[in-house]
């Protein structure tokens, strides 16, 4: 909320004839946020057969875009949206940086050509509420304009170090903000971190096994010890995380740049899986499958979880289970594995067949 504004104004139409704000973000399916060039004419073909096959198509007018590009993709993008049926899919786009000479273009001719098909607005390199601010206001206007009935929602990624230090302000800036992305490779420059990859670990930031000591009680540092890649990104994702469940906003990791490492890519989306996120970006194809299957609870969690809310009965008190104990606090993280279960039977019917298959006695 600007510091301006007063708490009965924040839900209140930034343009007159704007559509209301949302007060609550709809939990919509987005396990993988799956990124194509509308300038790039073998993507852009490829785009009608995905929809239905992922929860998020976004058009990338930003980086990865050529600069000689630009235009050509905010104009494919308004070309593809106006000629395809999304159906279930979600369409998103990431526009250019604040900062850049498209930004203003990408909103003023997206939003009349195709807001009415935009679910969300893909904001990179967000330092503060200020950004927010600007783009809230001007997605009010044109929305305005253009006659929108429901409002654009905002996707900030995070990818500076300021963004990160302002992480709680970006996520209570707008009623229009839907969740944040992780952006390590942006963030990674802007932090002069000494990597050079876009996502995932890195071999050098481990820990290292203490010494043995010998058979004279001597510490020995010549023996082998074993080492442990520690996760670069944790600490943000917990931040990203946290930030995002304080507002009723939804967290995502972001890329895994090394297409050809399909398991360390399901590791790192599996670890913000666990972490609280919701989805992930995916650069390729390929990566598709691996958010669906991370970011989709497995049946053994869904089963397990549905035996406890069932032994829990009217979920206070405590009781044992396999030999563990479970009371009202494990009940609401099962709760948690049962409704997004339940969100995700309802678009996908193989994940319905199995989460149903599932019996609870027998569980
Ligand atoms: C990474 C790529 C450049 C690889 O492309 P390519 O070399 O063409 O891969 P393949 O030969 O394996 O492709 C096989 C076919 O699949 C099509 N393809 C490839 N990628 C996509 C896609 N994303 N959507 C739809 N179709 C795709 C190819 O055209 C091939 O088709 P065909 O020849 O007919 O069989 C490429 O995948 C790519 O550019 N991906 C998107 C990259 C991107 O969006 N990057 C920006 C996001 S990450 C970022 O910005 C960093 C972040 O902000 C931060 O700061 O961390
Ligand atoms: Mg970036």
């Amino acid at each position: 909320m600007s510091g301006s504004q007063s708490p009965k104004d924040f839900f209140r139409p930034l343009a007159v004839g704007a559509p209301t704000p949302l007060t609550d973000i709809p939990a919509r399916p987005s396990r993988a946020i799956h990124f194509f060039d509308p300038s790039n004419p073998k993507m852009a073909a490829k785009i009608p057969d995905m929809v239905g096959t992922v929860d998020v198509l976004l058009g990338n007018l930003e980086d990865a875009v050529k600069a000689d590009n630009k235009v050509a993709a905010r104009e494919g993008l308004v070309e593809i949206a106006q000629r395809t049926d999304f159906g279930p899919t979600q369409l998103w786009t990431r526009i250019n940086s604040l900062d850049s000479p498209w930004a203003l273009d990408d909103l003023t001719t997206l939003v009349p050509a195709i807001g009415d098909k935009l679910d969300v607005i893909m904001v990179p390199k967000v330092q503060g509420a200020e950004d927010i601010h600007y783009v809230d206001r001007l997605l009010a206007q044109l929305e305005a304009k253009a006659g929108l009935d429901r409002p654009i929602l905002v996707h900030a990624i995070l990818e500076t170090a300021r963004g990160v230090a302002n992480v709680e302000e970006i996520c209570g800036a707008s009623p229009r903000m839907q969740g944040l992305s992780l952006g390590p490779a942006d963030l990674a420059a802007d932090r002069r971190m000494k990597t050079t990859r876009v996502g995932g670990g890195h071999p050098g930031y481990l820990v290292r096994q203490d010494p043995p000591r010998n058979d004279l009680g001597v510490t020995d540092y010549d023996a082998p010890r074993a080492t442990y890649q520690q996760d670069l990104w944790h600490y943000t994702i917990a931040r990203m995380v946290d930030a995002c469940a304080m507002h009723g906003i939804y967290p995502y990791y972001g890329p895994f740049g090394d297409i050809t490492d399909v398991v360390a890519c399901e590791d790192q989306f599996r670890n913000a899986f666990l972490l609280g996120c919701v989805g992930t970006w995916s650069l390729h194809p390929k990566q598709i499958a691996i958010a669906n299957r991370v970011f989709s609870p497995s049946v053994e969690d869904v089963a397990h979880a549905r035996r406890v809310a069932a032994a829990m009965g009217d979920g206070t008190g405590a009781v044992m289970l396999d030999g563990k104990m479970e009371d009202d606090a494990s009940l609401k993280q099962c709760l948690v594995m049962v409704e997004l279960a339940e969100q995700l039977a309802a678009i996908d019917p193989e994940l319905k067949k199995a989460y149903d298959a599932i019996e609870v006695e027998s569980a």
